[in-house]
This record gives C-alpha cells, sequence and structure tokens, in this order.
C-alpha cells in the first residue's frame, strides 16, 4: 500500500539549534523524507538558524551529511533539491545579532514556524526575540522540544514566559511519542471498532501494563540524564501520554481541545503513588561495559536508569484496575508495548480447562502491530483442553508496506505544526497536571537516602519490579529480544 500524502500549504520554518544533534539525527532527514513524499510545497523554505557562523551553502553542506548519515533511503537529485530550500542565518538567541536579517528573510502569506530546538534555557530567549522584532505574527506557531520544565514550578513558569507573546493556540509542546504510528493507531483501535471499547473498563480488565525497554544506555547524554533521570525523561511525558490516550473516555470529536481535554481528566484523576508501589533502578557496570555512574561520571550518582510503578486512576471506568508502568535502559530489547490483561470468564464449562485470561497487546516499536491471545481447543481427540494462541497482526504485513516508509514520529509531527493541528501535542495545562502528578515522588527520592536498586544490563530490571507485580499475582509480559 503506497502510504498517501496530503501536500501542506505553503511555508517557512525556522529551525533554531539547527547545527544541533536533534536538528540532524531527526528534524532535518524528516523534513527531506517529506520532501520526497511530496509533502512539501516547492517554494517552503527552511531556514536554520544557530550561533555557528556559517554561510547558506556551508549550512547544506552540514545538512548533506546529516542527511546521508541518518535518512533511510538518499536519492542525491532530489537531495540537491531538497538542500536548494534551506538557508542559514547565524543568531544568538541571548543576543541581538541576525534577527533583522531572519526578519527579511521571512515572506508574507505564508506559514510561519519557529522550532526550538535549543537548550530549554533558551526558549524565553527566543519567543522574546520574535515577538520584539516583530518577526512572529498572530498566526506564527512555535514548536517547543522537550524537556517542559524538570517540576511543576519550571513548567509553570515557562508557560507564563511563552503565554507572554504567543496565545496557547499557537503553541506547540512535542511529546513525539505522539506522532508514532501505533499510538495514534491505539485511538482508531479504540474508537473505530466497536469490539473493545464496551470492554474498556475495570468491569473487564484486570490490569494494564505499559512498557518502554531501551536498550542503549546514557552514554553521551549523561550530563543531561544525570538531572533527569527515567522519571522525568520518560515517565512524566512519553509514559503518561501513552496512559491518557489508554485511559481516557472517547472525546466527542478527534479534534485537539476535545482529545486534549479528555487527557486531562485522566491525569487528574491519577492517585498518589505510594513508595511502596515504586521501584527505581540503575544499571551495573558489567564486563567491560560501563555502568550507569560511568556513563553519567557521577560516581555519587542516585539518579534512576529504570523505573516500575503501579498506578491508580480514581473514576468510575477504572476503579479497581491497576495500571503497571515501566520504563529503563539498558534493558534486554527495545520494546514499546501496551498490553491489556482482561478478566477471565467468571465460569468455566470445561473440566480440564487451562483457561488464561485474553490480552490484546498493542506493539508501538518495533514491529508495530496488535495481539489478541484467544482460547482454542487443543487439537485432536484428546478430550476438550483448550490452550491460548495468538490473533497476530503486523500492521507493515497487514498493509503490505515497509515499515522503514512510514512516516517517522517527527516528520509527521512537523507536518501537522505546518497544517495548524495541534491534536498530537500537549496543552499547557495537561504538562503542568503531569508534573503535579510526578513531582510528590520525585521529591520523596530526591529527599530520602535511598539508592536506587540494582539491575544489569541486558535483563528485564530489577528484581524488586517483578515483586512489585508478584504481590498481586500478577506478572510483567516478557521483555522480548
Ligand atoms: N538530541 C535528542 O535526541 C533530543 C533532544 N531533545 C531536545 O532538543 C533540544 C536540542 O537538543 P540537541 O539537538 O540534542 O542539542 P545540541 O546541543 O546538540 O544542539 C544545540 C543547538 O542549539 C544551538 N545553540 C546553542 N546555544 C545557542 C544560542 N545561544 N543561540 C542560538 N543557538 C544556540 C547550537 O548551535 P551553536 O552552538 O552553533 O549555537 C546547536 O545547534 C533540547 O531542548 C533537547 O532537550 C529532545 C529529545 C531528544
Ligand atoms: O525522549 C526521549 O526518548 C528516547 C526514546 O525514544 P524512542 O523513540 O527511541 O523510543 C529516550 O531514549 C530518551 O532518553 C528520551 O529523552
Amino acid at each position: 500500500m503506497v502510504v498517501r500524502t496530503i501536500p501542506v500549504e505553503d511555508f517557512d520554518l525556522v529551525i533554531f539549534g539547527a547545527t544541533g544533534d536533534l536538528a540532524h539525527r531527526k528534524i532535518l532527514p524528516g523534513l527531506y523524507r517529506r520532501y520526497l513524499a511530496g509533502q512539501m510545497p516547492p517554494d517552503a523554505r527552511i531556514i536554520g538558524a544557530a550561533r555557528s557562523e556559517l554561510t547558506d551553502d556551508g549550512f547544506r553542506d552540514e545538512t548533506r551529511k546529516a542527511i546521508e548519515e541518518f535518512a533511510p533511503k538518499v536519492d542525491k537529485s532530489q537531495l540537491d533539491a531538497f538542500l536548494g530550500q534551506l538557508s542559514y542565518v547565524a543568531i544568538d538567541a541571548k543576543g541581538t545579532g541576525g534577527w533583522e536579517q531572519l526578519k527579511e528573510r521571512m515572506r508574507d502569506g505564508v506559514v510561519r514556524a519557529f522550532y526550538f530546538s535549543v537548550a530549554p534555557s533558551l526558549f524565553g530567549d527566543l519567543a522574546q526575540r520574535l515577538s520584539e522584532y516583530g518577526i512572529a505574527d498572530d498566526s506564527s506557531r512555535i514548536v517547543v522540544e522537550k524537556p517542559f520544565g524538570r517540576d511543576l514550578e519550571s513548567a509553570r513558569a515557562l508557560n507564563a514566559t511563552l503565554a507572554q507573546h504567543f496565545a496557547e493556540k499557537q503553541i506547540y509542546r512535542i511529546d513525539h511519542y505522539l506522532g508514532k504510528e501505533t499510538v495514534q493507531n491505539l485511538m482508531a483501535v479504540r474508537f473505530a471498532n466497536i469490539l473493545f471499547e464496551p470492554l474498556w473498563n475495570a468491569q473487564f480488565v484486570d490490569h494494564v501494563q505499559i512498557t518502554v525497554s531501551e536498550t542503549v544506555g546514557v552514554g553521551g547524554r549523561g550530563s543531561y540524564y544525570d538531572n533527569s533521570g527515567a522519571m522525568r525523561d520518560m515517565v512524566q511525558n512519553h509514559l503518561m501520554q501513552l496512559l491518557c490516550l489508554t485511559a481516557m473516555e472517547p472525546p466527542y470529536h478527534f479534534d485537539p481541545d476535545a482529545v486534549r481535554d479528555e487527557k486531562l481528566k485522566v491525569i487528574r484523576a491519577l492517585e498518589p503513588v505510594s513508595e511502596t508501589e515504586i521501584v527505581r533502578g540503575q544499571y551495573q557496570a558489567d564486563g567491560g561495559d560501563p555502568g550507569y555512574i560511568d556513563d553519567a561520571e557521577n560516581p555519587a550518582s542516585r539518579t534512576e536508569s529504570y523505573v516500575a510503578l503501579k498506578v491508580r486512576i480514581s473514576n468510575w471506568r477504572w476503579q479497581g484496575t491497576p495500571f503497571y508502568l515501566r520504563t529503563g535502559k539498558k534493558l534486554r530489547a527495545r520494546t514499546s508495548e501496551i498490553v491489556i490483561t482482561f478478566k477471565e470468564p467468571p465460569h468455566s464449562i470445561f473440566d480440564e480447562s487451562g483457561q488464561k485470561a485474553n490480552q490484546l497487546v498493542i506493539r508501538l516499536q518495533p514491529d508495530e502491530g496488535m495481539d489478541l491471545t484467544v482460547m482454542i481447543k487443543e487439537p485432536g481427540p484428546g478430550g476438550m483442553r483448550l490452550m491460548q494462541v495468538p490473533l497476530d497482526m503486523s500492521f507493515a504485513d497487514a498493509l503490505g508496506t515497509e515499515a522503514a516508509d512510514m512516516p517517522d514520529a517527527y516528520e509527521r509531527l512537523i507536518m501537522d505544526v505546518i497544517r495548524g493541528n495541534q491534536t498530537l501535542f500537549m496543552r499547557g495545562d495537561e504538562v503542568e497536571a503531569a508534573w503535579a502528578w510526578a513531582d510528590p515522588i520525585i521529591k520523596a527520592w530526591e529527599e530520602g537516602k535511598a539508592r536506587p536498586e540494582p539491575y544489569d544490563p541486558g535483563s528485564s530490571g530489577p528484581d524488586e519490579a517483578l515483586r512489585l507485580m508478584h504481590r498481586d499475582n500478577r506478572r510483567w509480559r516478557e521483555i522480548r529480544a
């Protein structure tokens, strides 16, 4: 199946931090892929900005190298044509030089978008200068990278700073998990099928597991990560968004505020998490492989590279159905999935039943797809014995497409910015509510003396996390390579 693309309207996109890691690995290769897909109008302009003194050609050369390294397929003539749409202005977010030059480059009558791919400490400076120099107008959009604050107080302050210059409808707070194909599919599965929604509640769901497991460590990003940890880096944002989309009520329409209103209600309904229902872990050195404290270059670090917790949602739909969340680095496999474990039938009519609960596994990555386990009769004349089989669907197989041809999260989200669609971006109140829930957990750790539980690289995390489930007579789904 050919992935359909709907061209967006003409735009000028300024990428602040255009020489940085994120721009090189995701933003610029993503835009190139949209160009190849025919989604970028021929006159659209991409203007790189950073402090480095580069000419337009110098920036194009850097971008060419980045695309050759990070885009899966490169066509030389198409790449040349794409690079022709790029230019560069040297600007210091905290300085005065370059802003007038940028203003002159911007066209009237096209969408103006500004991607803040710089350190969060510069977001306020950029917003202020864009408005002071009259570069952004009422219809311009700003794209704000994560982390959006490091606690409720800083998130509120950042929201307030941005609000001095931009209206909420102009602010696109990125959570790239929302741009992942299967994360959006979660909404399609829930709200476009009659099968699941009647069962999607505490009466029929025993518990939900949300796992985001990574094989990478924090090497190279140690200084950022050590001031963050898994709770701030992953749970407060990505896992929280997955939780919201799994647990929310059907929005009245697939419309930005309708969806975000429902997500916000979920976050507000989260109960405080008891200290006994959270496990923090830190990976250890293994043979020649560095441990977390080596990667973070902080031998005294008590920052968690793993977290598992039991979350309760205090509302009618989910009363009594826990959500177990876990995420960590240097684990056995890279896998992200949501597992809905249903309750067993109330009565078994089979003597040798072997009954197991149905599970719906929504695989976010890799091999995006869905797997529903169902009970059938074991084949043969041996009586009515049951066995569990998977109804397994890989989206790539079902759609007859290659996973590599699907738009990456960043490219989809940037196109949504140009289209002016905020559905897959976080609203300011949502981010603040998520921090209000996470803050007490983080504060208790930071005030306490406990060290995170050690775990071996390549394992599925600390043993304590297994016990978190065993105590409830449940078990995590195995993290499979
Ligand atoms: N890299 C990643 O995988 C991810 C990054 N992010 C977020 O994206 C943002 C960018 O991260 P990343 O690309 O890794 O960072 P880098 O440090 O690699 O790049 C920073 C960019 O900002 C520019 N810059 C620095 N200071 C200024 C300044 N005063 N004025 C203008 N430009 C400046 C740098 O260029 P120069 O020195 O020439 O000015 C460079 O282009 C951060 O908010 C980060 O948290 C979020 C998720 C993942
Ligand atoms: O935002 C982040 O996400 C990545 C994981 O993203 P994925 O798309 O590769 O699953 C994580 O490694 C990083 O620490 C975090 O900042």
